[in-house]
């Protein structure tokens, strides 16, 4: 990178947050309500960044989409009773953001997680008056991949896109990225499926761990 970045943005879960265990907590209360046995782990797990959606596909795979759509909000409620509970950062995200803090680089976070969750979340892990922007799924009518809620960032942050750094661990945030005009990081410490593929989403950058994200600033 031959320019440092106006500001970094984030996706949330699967790139700092490993929510995973929080997220699996309110399936399993769902699961359990229903007569059935708790869900499987790392399918679970795999899919944490595909949403809400992905997830009841997984737990109720035999439902019709209609049935898990009336399930979501139960299954999202119930996360959000339990937000910052089980739910960690990945390695290395604390150091990365503490490094971004020490550059004067302002980072934020654009995920398709709903706004009200994500700000439970980010205040769970103290970070309110660090992160400088926050945007959710539900704060504009578009989600990732479009690139609304990126380019929402950038306007309020007041910079380019293409002078920001986007980092996330979905092929979604990737074309999101994309279409925006912002160079991006994939991120490989997040959840992927079998046959997910980070080096074959065209993102400028793909990064191991998340301290490479600063080895990658000039
Ligand atoms: O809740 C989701 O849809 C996934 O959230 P993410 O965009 O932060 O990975
Ligand atoms: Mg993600």
């Amino acid at each position: 990178m031959a320019q440092a970045p106006a500001a970094v943005l984030f996706d949330l879960d699967g790139t700092l947050v490993d929510s995973a265990p929080d997220l699996a907590r309110a399936t399993n209360r769902l699961l359990a309500e229903h007569g059935r046995p708790p869900v499987d782990y790392a399918r679970l797990r795999s899919v944490v960044s595909k949403g809400g959606r992905a997830m009841l596909a997984v737990a109720f795979p035999d439902l019709d989409e209609a049935a898990r759509e009336a399930l979501l909000p139960v299954f999202l409620r119930y996360y959000g009773e339990g937000l910052a509970v089980e739910s960690v950062l990945f390695d290395g995200v604390d150091a990365l953001l503490a490094g971004l803090d020490a550059r004067g680089l302002r980072w934020g976070i654009v995920t398709n997680k709903p706004e009200g969750l994500a700000r439970g979340v980010v205040d769970g892990f103290g970070w309110r008056t660090r992160c400088a922007v926050l945007v959710g799924g539900d704060t504009l009518p578009t989600r990732k991949p479009d690139p609304g809620t990126l380019l929402h960032a950038c306007a309020a942050l007041g910079i380019d896109a293409a002078d920001a750094l986007y980092v996330g661990d979905d092929l979604r945030d990737v074309q999101a990225a994309r279409a925006a005009g912002m160079p991006c990081v994939a991120a490989l410490w997040g959840y992927r499926e079998d046959g997910d593929d980070p080096h074959r989403w065209e993102a400028e950058h793909v990064a191991a761990h998340a301290g490479d994200v600063l080895g990658l600033l000039p």
